[in-house]
C-alpha cells in the first residue's frame, strides 16, 4: 500500500500553485480561476462515473486519481483546507473523538 496521502497531494498543490502557469498544470488551473477548475472537476467526475459503469479497475483508479487531484485544486481556490473536509466526515460518523482528532470541535 502507498504511504502517499491526500494531505501530501494537498501540499504539492499548494506548492505548485506558486509555479509558472507555463510549467505547471496546477498553476495554470489556479490562474484560470474557480470557474475553470470547477468545470474541470465536473468533467473528471463524469469521467469517473463512466469508468465506474464500464467496470475497468484501472480506468476507475486513474479517473478517481484525476478527480481527487482536481477536487484539491478546487478546495485550494475556495480557501478550504482538506482538514476541514476530513473534520466534516469525522463529524458525520458521530464519534466526537474522531471529529476532534480531525480538527473540528465536538458539538
Ligand atoms: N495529480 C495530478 C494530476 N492529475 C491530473 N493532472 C492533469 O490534469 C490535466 C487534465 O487532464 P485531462 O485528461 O482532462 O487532460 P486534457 O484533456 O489534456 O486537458 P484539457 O484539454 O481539459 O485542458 C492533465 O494535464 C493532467 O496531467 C494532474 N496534474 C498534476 N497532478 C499532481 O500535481 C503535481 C504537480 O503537477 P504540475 O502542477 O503540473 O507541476 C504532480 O506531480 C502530481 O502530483
Amino acid at each position: 500500500m502507498s504511504a502517499f496521502t491526500l494531505s501530501d497531494l494537498e501540499a504539492i498543490v499548494a506548492e505548485r500553485a506558486k509555479a509558472s502557469p507555463s510549467e505547471s498544470w496546477t498553476a495554470k488551473l489556479v490562474a484560470q480561476g474557480q470557474p475553470r477548475a470547477a468545470k474541470k472537476l465536473g468533467e473528471e467526475a463524469v469521467e469517473t462515473v463512466i469508468a465506474a459503469l464500464g467496470g475497468d479497475r484501472q480506468e476507475i483508479t486513474a479517473e478517481s486519481a484525476d478527480l481527487l487531484y482536481h477536487l484539491l485544486v478546487v478546495l485550494k481556490l475556495a480557501g478550504i483546507p482538506l482538514q476541514d473536509v476530513m473534520a466534516e466526515l469525522a463529524h458525520r460518523t458521530g464519534q466526537s473523538g474522531l471529529a476532534e482528532k480531525a480538527g473540528r470541535p465536538a458539538q
